[in-house]
């Protein structure tokens, strides 16, 4: 905020009546005027102001609205002071609020305007102003929060669950925050979209921010076109190496995956008893095999250019002494999936095996056995970036909001949903991670452009389809559309979640 009022000529009263008008435009859009009734409640500092801006236009809009000062504090922001000012000529409140006697009745109908705490909060919130975020919670009233719920911090975890304010939509200023991207905050957040209020990009991005939200604009330039002239040897070989008895689907779907997203040739290396069944499912790919029903030996005569590893794999002893023989060997650059990733976390002293920049997927109950128990969300991240570092390799998070670690860079997915909490979701994208670095590229580029098409599928599939019918055979029919939309138009500044 200060960079942009000092390298522009915008004041900070400025840049917030713009920010505090567009949180007006939005609910002025979707009210279109409706007699509902509307209660802002504003803290003392500039999230309060932003409430009392949002006040004066509903109030000079026509709506039925009541303002509040939530008067924790003596301290006044110079911004919020003048539009006090403001709104004191043109209407008889707002009130203040000093203690629970002052509280309004707030109805199950009505909306409430959250404006008392933003990124300014640097305590957990107690007193009374506390007990109204508690008020105002139980009444389930639909609230629209400015910036962040009230209560939430934007770079450490909530302590007190109960002194948050429970969003149902927010409205934050600029950027994604990185809290609004953690799981242990998704009870106060449901959907939230980011308002561009004309900061200073380019001082933003000289901050060399190490935390990146990734979006279509980011991953296009990632996009490997073809020339003419192209032939399959020049998007390489994948090899995918996984299955068990019962469990040849896993391979397969990561086999599928690979080729269609574009590695010139696959081959997929399986036990025995999966050969037919990869043979029909896959007439593209090639397949060795191991012994009958598990994989033991690891003894393929395919030279891939990638192999993704461990979908349906199986831990067993057996297994578990091939798996450490074939590292002990392997020179080929690594994608590492599912059992393969238990049997790292089971024989920590293989990690020193895995081949640079390897890319390890873990969901979370995958990453817990490598990485230990982690006590918040940012204390996750914190190990997850040690691990990262130490080893030299790549951790793919994944869950809503997958997030790509290489050292100290955090790559935040924007794209996907719950369609994609499905078997085999997972498996698909090791084949596809695998089949985009067979084509050449970066195994970074290859996991943060994968995860992005991967959630995109899902995103296009549900103008057609609906969560439940989606599978991991239809990430695969979505593929396509993923891409192409790659090209279709500009994607606008605001992201929704
Ligand atoms: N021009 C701009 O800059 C723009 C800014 N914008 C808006 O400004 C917001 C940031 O405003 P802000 O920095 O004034 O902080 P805010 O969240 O209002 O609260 C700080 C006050 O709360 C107090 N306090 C903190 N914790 C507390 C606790 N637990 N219990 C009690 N008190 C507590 C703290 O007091 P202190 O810690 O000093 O005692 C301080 O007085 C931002 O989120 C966005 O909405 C937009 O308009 C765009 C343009
Ligand atoms: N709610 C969700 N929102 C977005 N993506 C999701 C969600 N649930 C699951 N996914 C994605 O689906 C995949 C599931 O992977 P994983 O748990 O390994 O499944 P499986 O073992 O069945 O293959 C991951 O890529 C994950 O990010
Ligand atoms: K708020």
């Amino acid at each position: 905020d200060k960079a942009t009022i000092n390298n522009t000529k915008i004041t900070s009263l400025e840049l917030m009546e713009h920010a505090a008008t567009l949180c007006f435009e939005w609910l002025h859009s979707r009210l279109q005027g409706q007699n509902i009734k509307i209660h802002v409640f504003c803290g003392i500092g500039n999230n309060g102001g932003d409430g009392l801006v949002i006040a004066r236009h509903l109030f000079q809009h026509g709506y039925n609205v009541n303002c509040y000062v939530v008067n924790f504090s003596d301290k006044r922001s110079p911004e919020f002071l003048t539009n006090y000012n403001r709104l004191k000529e043109i209407a008889e409140w707002p009130k203040i609020i000093n203690d629970e006697g002052d509280f309004p009745e707030v109805d199950f109908e009505d909306i409430v305007i959250d404006a008392i705490f933003g990124i300014g909060l640097n305590r957990k919130p107690s007193g009374f102003t506390k007990k109204l975020i508690q008020y105002i919670n139980n009444t389930k009233v639909f609230t629209l929060a400015i910036d962040f719920p009230s209560g939430m911090f934007g770079d450490k975890s909530v302590t007190d669950k109960s002194s948050v304010l429970r969003a149902g939509h927010t409205l934050t200023f600029q950027t994604p925050k990185l809290a609004f991207l953690l799981p242990e905050n998704n009870e106060f957040l449901n959907t939230w979209e980011v308002l561009d209020i004309g900061l200073d990009t380019n001082f933003i991005e000289s901050l060399l921010p190490t935390t990146h939200y990734i979006t279509k604009n980011d991953v296009i330039p990632m996009y490997q076109s073809r020339n003419k002239w192209s032939h399959k040897g020049m998007f390489g070989h994948s090899l995918i190496i996984g299955g068990s008895f019962g469990k040849i689907g896993a391979v397969t779907l990561a086999t599928k995956a690979a080729l269609k997203i574009g590695s010139g040739l696959v081959s997929a290396y399986l036990p025995k008893c999966g050969y037919q069944i990869l043979q029909i499912s896959v007439p593209e790919a090639m397949v060795e095999v191991d012994s009958e029903k598990l994989l033991t030996y690891y003894n393929f005569k395919t030279k891939p250019t990638v192999i993704g590893i461990g979908p349906g794999m199986g831990t067993t002893d057996k297994t578990a002494v091939g798996f450490e023989a074939f590292l002990k060997e392997n020179k080929t650059q690594l994608v590492i999936d599912a059992d393969a990733l238990n049997l790292l976390s089971k024989n920590e002293s293989l990690l020193q095996y895995l081949p640079n920049k390897s890319v390890l997927t873990p969901h979370p109950k995958e990453l817990q056995r490598l990485l230990g128990v982690w006590k918040n969300d940012y204390e996750k991240l914190e190990k997850a970036i040690s691990f990262s570092t130490k080893y030299n390799v790549i951790l793919v998070i994944k869950g809503a909001h997958t997030t790509v670690i290489d050292e100290q860079q955090l790559y935040i997915n924007s794209t996907g949903n719950p369609a994609l909490a499905t078997g085999g979701s997972g498996d698909v994208l090791t084949g596809i991670i695998t089949g985009l670095i067979a084509q050449g590229y970066q195994p970074l580029h290859a996991a943060i452009f994968g995860v992005y098409l991967h959630g995109k599928t899902a995103d296009l599939a549900l103008q057609k389809t609906s969560y439940e019918t989606f599978t991991a055979t239809t990430i695969l029919d979505y593929l396509a559309e993923a891409i192409l939309d790659l090209f279709h138009q500009e994607e606008i500044a605001d992201s929704e979640a």
